[in-house]
Order: structure tokens, then sequence, then C-alpha cells
């Protein structure tokens, strides 16, 4: 068993506004020109609200120009893009019921819902992803709107929603399951995703690390999920506790200024005889940088877009862009891999970036070619020529950008990437020839396509006022489109249009990036690079000390923590940040090479928080030193090992857990108050040594989430030996070490469990295991299905093992387990034994009313739920 298997719900508390809706409502008026300066004004004079108008002239104009496809394809890509996107999903192949949510698509729902189908564009009412591997992910032939009014798609709506709940599967935009696809991860990977929010992509990144691990086992990697909006960060900590993995941290941080948490040699606090072991320096194998951007590759499921979209958009974003890449391209390992991506199509935010990344690396980062890699994935090449649009102007060179426009409009935007200092050529004088030069090692290439012959010189450096003059009215589809075949094969001056103008083309080879188009596969759309760091990175004097000017400001709120005593919830629960009075900003990438002391990142720290001792586990296990720390990051309570031994004896003793499953070392709270602990959790190894590092080096991460729930605090008057009892997330991970109370029952009272919650012990179909569990002690307990001949040695678990967590109370067994989940599992065991579903009875118990226990959050019913997860859809 793997991951996604916690039988838990998730809130949504985020983001309640359906993306759909918005395909009802709409402002009468579109924008004559989005990207006017007084456009908004004259979108927002008409408050009259009817249906959305899917059209834009400002957009059309600016893709028409860039050449984004060719021309007689432009009506295909824009009658597309006004349609609603078929929904997909993706099963989550790490989960428990993988295998039979598969079949049960490919059996059952691919031949009833074929009666449904009324779009004419595909004939499939469902279809799995032709480039996804293994049938995983899937495209629906429905839109959610239709998901959600069509009587006849009930159940299979009903089906979507219960399992994406559960995690057993993710509803997510076909194409933004590309870039993690293309990161080529494997289970030992460290991997850092650098804005991850809402999470998407993350739990896709865990399920693949998951996928090939037994039950019961952890892999060697880890992923660090940052965003740098905390709001945003608790969505994704939701969306992730679905997967019920021990390999996550969650962060909160401006990617761009992500801290380096490295140790200098012999800086490690090992107790004296100790060797240091772990990581010295947190690097990653694997970079996921799926940057903000201006979104128009959704579209067709975000049409809001139609009426905001502005050239502006992708202008503004792209200095953000090329900084977050840099800073991932400096974290990433010699060798490793990191994908650049977007949902955008301007090449301003796409190829401009990328070929930025590639100039500032100097050859130590290579873009790769993919194009072997999910070869049944339809894509086109990037571009290796654009423009540029500033306040309804075209620009083909930064020559053309007037004075005061330069803060704004930068040389890195364009496809040179020069400013006038750097390439007195490019600013002075009218190209005659076609050049393209340049060397593979990562100096730039740079071309100009002549394409206007007569164009006269233009400086602009004084004719700020006179924009019309460097504007360019010609026919630039086909010039665009051309000079983005020159990097390709060269094109004779004398085939180019006599009407054309001088286009910068990028020496780069671009034309390794992926755009995909939504008319290729019915799909959104998407922006792909893939990169490799083959050396480490040279950072050039003007760029180490440029400082960041772009800087996202982490909205942060200022909650007051609601209870002290709730603090450790807080790890894998809704995250309340106060605004900071430690941010990492203006953290340069040399100083960020630099290690603080931990004794003087804490003296620098906001020491509101209780002074905790954190020797990372056991005397002896982790090799740290005591260390007296104190919570750095203002509203985020430090992580602590949870070292407190009769505790732990006490749990490992009444549960009988095997040796082989670390406790020490591998538990952490958020309360340093081993009394008041509440929960805690369980961290894989890879996770144990970051916080280790991250101790050591003064907790330069602000973690907001990390582990698996595996304990919770129990008050029971039945007199339970163990103040703890089992968590259904981490009763997967745990069952194969369990010894004691646990019980094996058959399928009929297995079900019986799940449909009446509470059954007294004479009331058992087998009677022998009514006895059996009247012997348990009272307390926690296991009940594991026994199928057909299946050995009743706890041992032989393996990932199509069906278990429960339960309490034994003094006459019967009740299970813990919320009733959307037992709902859930009763239906699994249908289709898995092909016995008729049952409908479960109306339990009218309430979690506490449970034989003598309290504090059985598990299952109480969650209020806010909203439980169409579209919404939190990349
Ligand atoms: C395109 S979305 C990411 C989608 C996500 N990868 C997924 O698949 O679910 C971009 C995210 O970047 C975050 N973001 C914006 N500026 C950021 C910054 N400077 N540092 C880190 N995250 C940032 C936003 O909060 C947003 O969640």
């Amino acid at each position: 068993m793997g991951g996604g298997q916690k039988r838990g719900r998730t809130q949504r508390r985020h983001f309640k506004q359906s993306r759909e809706n918005v395909w009802k409502l709409n402002p009468k008026k579109t924008r004559p020109d989005a990207d006017e300066p007084d456009a908004d004004a004259k979108a927002n004079a008409n408050p009259k609200w009817e249906p959305f108008a899917t059209q834009n002239p400002g957009f059309d104009e600016y893709y028409k120009e860039q050449g984004i496809v060719p021309e007689d394809e432009w009506d295909d890509f824009i009658s597309l893009l006004r349609k609603p996107l078929p929904a997909a999903f993706r099963i989550n192949a790490s989960g428990q019921f993988f295998q039979d949510i598969r079949s049960q698509l490919e059996n059952d729902f691919m031949k009833s819902l074929q009666a449904e189908v009324t779009d004419d564009y595909e004939a499939e009412a469902i279809r799995p992803l032709s480039w996804y591997p293994g049938n995983i992910a899937w495209h629906l032939n429905f839109s959610r709107m239709q998901l959600r009014k069509n009587q006849a798609l009930e159940r299979f709506h009903e089906f979507l929603k219960q399992e994406n709940e559960i995690g057993n599967i993710t509803r997510q935009e076909a194409v933004s399951m590309v870039p993690p696809l293309f990161l080529d991860v494997l289970p030992d990977h460290h991997i850092l995703d650098m804005c991850a929010a809402p999470g998407s992509k993350t739990f896709q990144l865990l399920e693949i690390m998951h996928q090939s691990i037994g039950p019961g086992v952890l892999p060697n990697g880890l992923v660090i999920a940052n965003d740098v909006d905390v709001q945003r960060c608790n969505l994704l900590i939701h969306q992730t506790k679905r997967m019920s993995t021990a390999n996550l941290i969650v962060t909160n941080h401006e990617a761009q200024h992500f801290p380096s948490c490295s140790l200098k040699k012999g800086q490690g606090v090992a107790s004296e005889g100790q060797e240091e072991h772990g990581i010295h320096t947190l690097e990653f194998d694997r970079v996921l940088c799926d940057v903000p951007c201006s979104g128009d590759g959704t579209l067709r499921k975000a049409p809001d877009i139609w009426r905001k979209w502005n050239a502006g958009m992708g202008n503004g974003l792209h200095r953000l862009q090329v900084e977050i890449a840099m800073r991932g391209l400096a974290l990433l390992k010699v060798g490793g891999r990191m994908v650049y991506s977007t949902c955008s199509l301007n090449p301003v935010e796409n190829e401009a970036v990328v070929a930025e990344v590639l100039r500032r690396s100097r050859g130590s980062v290579e873009l790769l070619d993919v194009s072997n890699e999910l070869p049944e994935l339809v894509r086109r090449p990037g571009l290796n020529t654009w423009k540029v649009r500033d306040r309804g102007v075209w620009l083909t060179s930064y020559k053309d950008v007037p004075l005061y426009r330069r803060s704004v409009i930068l040389p890195s935007m364009f496809p040179s990437g020069q400013s006038c200092k750097e390439n007195h050529t490019l600013c002075n004088d009218v190209q005659k020839d076609v050049k393209i030069v340049g060397n593979n090692l990562g100096e730039e290439t740079v071309g100009v396509v002549v394409i206007e012959q007569d164009q006269t010189n233009t400086e602009h450096q004084n004719s700020s006022d006179d924009l019309s003059s460097n504007t360019i009215p010609l026919d630039t589809v086909k010039a665009a489109a051309m000079a983005n075949e020159v990097s390709k094969k060269s094109i004779p001056p004398e085939e180019l249009d006599k009407n054309s103008i001088a286009m910068e083309v990028s020496g780069f080879p671009l034309h390794y990036c992926m755009r995909i188009v939504p008319h290729d596969q019915n799909s959104g759309a998407f922006f792909i690079a893939v990169l490799q760091k083959m050396a480490p990175l040279h950072v050039p004097e003007n760029h180490a000390s440029e400082p960041a000017k772009f800087s996202q400001v982490s909205e942060n709120t200022s909650e007051n923590p609601e209870d002290e005593n709730e603090a450790e919830e807080r790890i894998s629960g809704q995250v309340s940040i106060q605004a900071e009075e430690n941010t990492d900003t203006n953290v340069l990438e040399e100083q960020l090479k630099s290690n603080l002391s931990t004794k003087n990142a804490c003296s620098t720290a906001n020491n509101k928080e209780e002074v905790v001792k954190c020797d990372g586990g056991k005397s002896g296990h982790m090799g740290i030193k005591d260390v007296e720390r104190k919570g750095k990051w203002r509203g985020v309570d430090p992580v602590v090992f949870f070292t407190d031994e009769k505790t732990i004896n006490s749990i490992l003793s009444f549960y009988g857990i095997n040796d082989a499953f670390p406790l020490y070392g591998h538990l952490v709270t958020r309360n340093s108050d081993a009394n008041h602990v509440k929960r805690i959790y369980y961290i894989s190894n890879s996770v144990q040594e970051v916080l280790q590092l991250n101790d050591q080096v003064g907790q330069r991460l602000k973690i907001t989430s990390l582990g698996l729930k595996i304990f919770e605090r129990q008050t029971s008057k039945d007199g339970s030996t163990c103040a703890f009892r089992l968590s259904s997330e981490g009763l997967p991970l745990l069952l194969p070490y369990i010894s004691k109370q646990i019980l094996f029952a058959s399928l009929a009272d297995f079900q019986h469990l799940l449909q009446y919650r509470t059954i007294k012990f004479p009331d058992f179909v087998d009677s022998k295991f009514g006895e059996e569990a009247s012997d348990l002690v009272p307390g926690c307990c296991v009940v594991v299905l026994r199928e057909g001949n299946r050995s009743t040695d706890s041992t032989a678990v393996d990932a199509s093992t069906v278990a429960i967590v339960c309490w034994k109370g003094k006459t019967n067994i009740s299970i813990m387990v919320s009733p959307l989940d037992g709902k859930e599992l009763l239906e699994r065991l249908a289709f898995r034994f092909g016995i008729k579903s049952i409908s479960l009875e109306e339990n009218k118990k309430s979690n506490m009313e449970i034989e003598g226990v309290s504090n059985l959050e598990d299952v109480e019913p969650i209020a806010t739920i909203e439980t169409d997860n579209q919404e939190i859809e990349h």
C-alpha cells in the first residue's frame, strides 16, 4: 500500500468561487483593446452582468502578431479556446484501489456513458490520455458544467467527487499533468516544487514517487512544496493530505528567495564522538518551476480571463519568472533536471524567460531536447522570435523601448536579450542580412532577420513621446512564422517578405521548448521547457548584485493562534501566519550560500515561542547536540521532535510495533510540552535529514506543514493503557509492523462494521471474531479484512490489504472512520468482490457517542466541505 489511502475528507475554505460560474456572468462589453491604458475603465463602465463574451480583440491581435499558430490554423485555435474545457482526472497510482478504479473506468463507465456524448468533437465519452503512461490519466468528453447538470451523468459525477475527496483520483486539467512527467522522477529524488499551490502537481510528484514502493516502506526521496501565499499553502496542505505521505515538507517563501541551507565544513553540531550524518547542503535532484503567469492557457476553464487579458500581464511577470527560475537552477544539483512551465501562451513569459536563464547561466545549463519523451503528446516547438507589446505599441527590439519605459520593458523580454549598451549593432544599424551567429556553449546566438529592407535607423532615446513611430504595421504572422523557422533552417533574405521588419531571432535552441495548444488534442494550453544543470552556475557580478526589484509580498494574515494547546494541529492543518519580521527577502544568490550558525540564527529570531530542546530523537540517534531552539518564524510553531520515552514505549508495547519500524527520530509535533501533545506526525528519513539540517542552520526554512499524522491523543473511560490511538492516515504505513490490537474480519463482518458502525460482540456473523474482539485490551484496535484464504499473520500485508482503525469498548467494536470514507470503502469492496453495493444505514450516533471515547476528530463531520474539487485545479 502506498499513499492516498487515508480515509479522510478534505476541507475547502478557499476558492469557493467556482471557476465555471464565470461562464454565466460577464460585464456586457469586452475590451475593444484590452492593453490600451484606459481599457479597464471601459470594461468596467457597464455594470450589467450577462453571459461572458469569449473574445478580446487585443488577445487576437497579440497572438496573430506573434504567429503563435500558423495563419491557417487560427480559426481552429480561437474557436476551441472559446469552448469549455473537457474535464480530466488522474487515478492515484500509489493508491490502494488503483487497479479497481482503472478497471471500473475501462469496463463500466467507458461503456455506460457512451450514450451521453453530444459533442461531435470527440466520439468517446471518456478515454485514457494516450500520452500518460498506464491508463492512469483520463479525459472526459464532458465539461464540468455538463457533469453537474446532466442527470444521466450523476452516478459518474458522484464517483468523481467521492474518489477525489478520498484521494483515489485527482481532478486536474490534462495539460497541467505534463510538467511533472518531464521531470523523470525517481523515488529517491529530492524535489523542490517552487510555486506549488494549490498542489495538483505536488500531489502528482508524490504519486510518482510512491508508486513503486511497497506497503510499509517509504521512498528515500522527498518533495518540498513551497508557495508564497499562505492561504494557498493551506489549500495545498489539504490537497496533499489526501496522499498520506511522510515524505512532504510544505514551506512558505518567496520562491526567488528560497533559502539555502548549507553547513560549512565542521559546522555540524553532532555530539562528541558521534559521526555527522545526513545531508549538509539542501540541493535538489529535480526542481519544478511552475511559475505564476498570466494564465491565458486556461481560458477554456476560466473564461473571465477573456475580459481581463492584456499584453501587460505577461510583461509584468517576466522579471519575477526569471528570478524564480534562476533560484531554482541555483538550488538544483549538477546533473539535475528542472522543468520550467506556465499555463500561458505568451512568449514573453515563456521563451524569453528560458532564453534569459540560459543567457545568465552561461553554458552551465542546457535546454534539453525531449522529443523522444512522451511521444504521444502532441506539442509545438518553442518560438525563436517574438515581439513585445507595450501600451498598444509593438516593439521588436529593446532599442525601440522609450527611455521612460525601460524600467518595465527589459532587454531580456526580446529575442536577443540585449540592451543597447550590450549590442551596439542591434541598436544602431538596420541589418541587411539574416545573421545567425554564435556557438553552442551557452553563448547566445543572436540573429536578426531583416524583414524590412528600407526601414530607417531609429534611436529612441529621445523619442519617448513618439510612440506611433515605433509601431510596425506589417504582415507579421507570416514574418513571425518565417522567423521562427530561422534557427532551424536558414532562410535566404530574398525569400523574406519585402514588407517585413527587422526581427530579432534568439540563437538558443528554443524550439526544444514545448507549447501545447488547445486544438491539437482538445485541451488547455501549456508551455514546458526542460533544463539540465551541467555545471555550477557562474553568477555574473551584475546579476548577483542586482537588487530584487520585483518581489511579490506574501499575503500573510495576522490571525492570532486560536489556542496554544492546539498549536501542533497546524503541522498539517490550517496555517495561520502572522506578519513576519524575519522575511527572507533580499537574500541574494551569493549571500544565500553563506551559512548562519544556529546561534546567530536563533538570536535573530522572533522569540515568542517556548524554548524547546531538540536532540532529534533518542540520544545518540540523530547526531544533534542539545540545541536550544526557539521559534524563528512568527506565527509558525517550530517543529519539535517527539522524544518522550514513556509515551513512545507505551505506544510500542500497546500495538506490538516491531523494531523494524523506527519511531525514535521520526516522530514530530509542534508542541514542546509532551504532556499536551495532541497529534504526533511521522516523517521519513529524508524529511528527518532536512529537518536536522534546518535546525543546524537556524531554521532557515519556514515549514508550515510536514509529516503524516500517525497517532492522536485520546481520552477514554474504558481504561485504555495507551494515551494515543492510531490515525487512519498512518495506518497503511504502520500496519505491516503491528502485532497486537489487530483483528481479521470476514467480508460479511467487515461490511457490517462499515454499514452499522458499531457492533456488539455477540452480533458478529463469525462468533470466533466476536470472541477475539471481546478479548482485546480496551482501546484502539485495527480490523483487517480477511480476504479468501489470506493468512491472519499481521505481517502478510500487501497493496490490496484493507484495514480500518476501530475502537474496542466494553461491549462492542466501533469504527473510527468518517461516514463518507465508510461509504466509499463499502463501494470499493462491492466492486472488488462483485457483490451488491450496500446503502449505508442512517447513523445517528455522533462520534462522541462511541462508547467511552472522546477526541475522535477523525470521524467528526466537517461543516465547511465543498465536495467538488474543481475549483482548486490548475
Ligand atoms: C501557476 S500557480 C502554481 C500551480 C501549482 N504548481 C499546481 O500545479 O497546483 C502559481 C503559484 O505561484 C505562487 N506564487 C506567486 N508568486 C510567487 C513567488 N514569488 N514565490 C512562490 N510562489 C509564488 C502563487 O501563489 C500560485 O500558487
